[in-house]
């Protein structure tokens, strides 16, 4: 079938988007650049610079001064410039938008909710703000009352992925600013040009020029080793692998430095043979296909109870069947490129691996011809636990599915794994549906819905999947420091 053919008003619209976007915000005069490519269509689509770590270095005194400045204005001053940004990201949603699109991938409308998201923690940060900070308690013994302040960290260096370029990145700069701290961003290099646009906006909206310093890079090891050594940073918050974030805890450990990490998934999805089918269709196809698959809580196994396994298949696979693949920028389109070449190499691998053990391949399978990096929909049954897909996370549009005998087996399953962000529930069984979601050890459940993003939750894991908590009033206390003062009363207590 030939791929939906692209709106051309929208395509000049992201060229538009994309010139008016100033790549060296640090402007330093470095002449190094590094090309970033449309995965669409694999043509260079901005050559931002890429910064040394003595660029970094210079980045980091700049965040670190205007951070001293910023930590004493009142906390009222700072929800209203974040106001003022949620409201201009807003006003940008096209332009955000289609710069997603153009560097990531994902469809417009996808590209558009994750503005929505995105702009939603800028808004819960500017609330959050606001919220009383201290606290008050007797010294049990008598003779003191202890009073409880939280004042910002320090400067914060915060790293994140190419998957959610804007949502990923606004979920740390957000509370960062809040509280008072100023910020080193180091972007993916596949997809810097969304935070630059988000600091050119929240500049715009009243955040001093230089206290969010936007690092665009290719040389990312060189630029944590330095930034990681250097005694000002006070904080790390690391989104992306858990190789990637080990080594940043291995480095934090050496500088004690306190530290985030939200880090990989292999999410379990379990259909219970009480689940309502259509519900438990519907919430696997959100959590496998939202934003391609490439997501840390995409569900990566899909666990079904043997007496349902066989119609949820059948609803499965027609549901998938449904996507249509292409540029996102074309009309209709819901499933657009995968990031890298690399990505689409491993998805034929893992397909090719299952079916050699047994797995029965029901839709897709392959990557279409041509230029992109495009893979189909594609739904694998009866995966025996030794295949590759089984064990790794699969970060695209490949559905793995298997198949539990009962309760005890499927948690078993669910938990066989070294990672622990996300997993799902179906059950109309409301105790089941609690009790399972009990005995999963994962950060974050969805019961009888797969999506548990939500700029109100405390989004993280458990186990390798990471440390600490983003989102929610915990995803502020990540860029706080706690005192106490120990006040001497004239009483021994009552
Ligand atoms: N838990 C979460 O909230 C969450 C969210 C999104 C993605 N992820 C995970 O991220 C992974 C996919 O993202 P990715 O491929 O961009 O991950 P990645 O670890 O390769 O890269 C993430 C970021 O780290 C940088 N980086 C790479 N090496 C570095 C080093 N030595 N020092 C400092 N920074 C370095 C990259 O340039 C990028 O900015 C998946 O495992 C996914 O599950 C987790
Ligand atoms: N999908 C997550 C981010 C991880 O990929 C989110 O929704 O915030």
């Amino acid at each position: 079938m030939m791929p939906p053919s692209i709106d051309q008003q929208l395509l000049e619209r992201s060229e538009a988007a994309l010139a008016s976007v100033v790549l060296d915000r640090l402007d330093l005069g470095t002449t190094d650049t590094f090309e970033v490519r449309d995965p669409a269509t694999e043509r260079v689509i901005a050559t931002p610079p890429d910064h040394s770590a003595d660029d970094a270095l210079v980045a980091l005194d700049r965040a670190d001064r205007a951070g001293a400045a910023w930590a004493r204005t009142t906390a009222r001053h700072r929800s209203d410039v974040l106001h003022r940004a949620y409201g201009m990201l807003i006003e940008q949603r096209d332009r955000l938008a289609a710069v997603i699109t153009r560097e990531m991938g994902k469809p417009l409308a996808e590209a558009l909710g994750e503005v929505q998201y995105a702009a939603d923690y800028v808004r819960w940060y500017a609330e959050e703000a606001l919220r009383p900070a201290g606290g008050y308690r007797e010294n049990p013994v008598g003779g003191s009352t202890i009073l409880t302040t939280r004042g910002p960290i320090g400067t914060a260096l915060l790293i994140t992925p190419w998957n959610f370029p804007m949502a990923m990145a606004t979920r740390k700069i957000a509370p960062a600013i809040a509280v008072g701290c100023g910020a080193v961003v180091k972007p993916a290099a596949l997809t810097p040009i969304t935070t630059l646009v988000v600091a050119e906006i929240f500049v715009a909206a009243g955040v001093p020029e230089e206290l969010v310093q936007v690092v665009t890079t290719t040389r990312a090891g060189a630029f944590s080793e330095a930034l990681m050594a250097d005694p000002r940073v006070r904080k790390v918050s690391f989104t992306g692998s858990t190789g990637v974030g080990s080594v940043l805890l291995g480095q934090a450990a050496k500088h004690v430095i306190k530290s985030s990490m939200e880090l990989g998934g292999n999410a379990p999805l379990l259909v219970f043979d009480d689940a309502d089918l259509d519900r438990a269709v519907e919430g696997a196809v959100i959590a496998k296909l939202r934003n391609g698959g490439q997501s840390c809580v995409a569900a990566n196994r899909i666990l079904v109870q043997d007496g349902i396994a066989d119609a949820f298949v059948e609803g499965f696979t027609e549901r998938m069947r449904e996507t249509v693949l292409g540029n996102g920028l074309a009309e209709g389109v819901t499933l657009g490129p995968v990031i890298d070449d690399r990505a689409v190499a491993n998805f034929s691998r893992f397909v090719e691996d299952a079916v050699s053990r047994g797995a029965d391949l029901r839709l897709g399978g392959s990557a279409p011809e041509g230029d992109g990096h495009f893979f189909e929909a594609t739904v694998l049954d009866r995966v025996p636990e030794s295949a590759e897909i089984a064990q790794t996370e699969i970060f695209g549009p490949v559905a793995s599915i298997a198949r539990f005998r009962d309760e005890a087996d499927g948690i078993s399953r669910a938990n066989a794994t070294p990672f622990g962000l996300a997993s799902y529930v179906f059950s109309e069984n409301i105790d089941r549906a609690f009790d399972v979601a009990d005995r999963l050890d994962t950060g974050m459940v969805g019961i009888n819905q797969g999506i548990v993003s939500n700029v109100a939750a405390p989004f993280g894991g458990t186990k390798a999947s990471g440390l600490g908590r983003e989102g929610s009033s915990e995803g502020l206390e990540e860029y706080q420091e706690i005192r106490f003062y120990n006040l001497a009363r004239r009483s021994a207590g009552s």
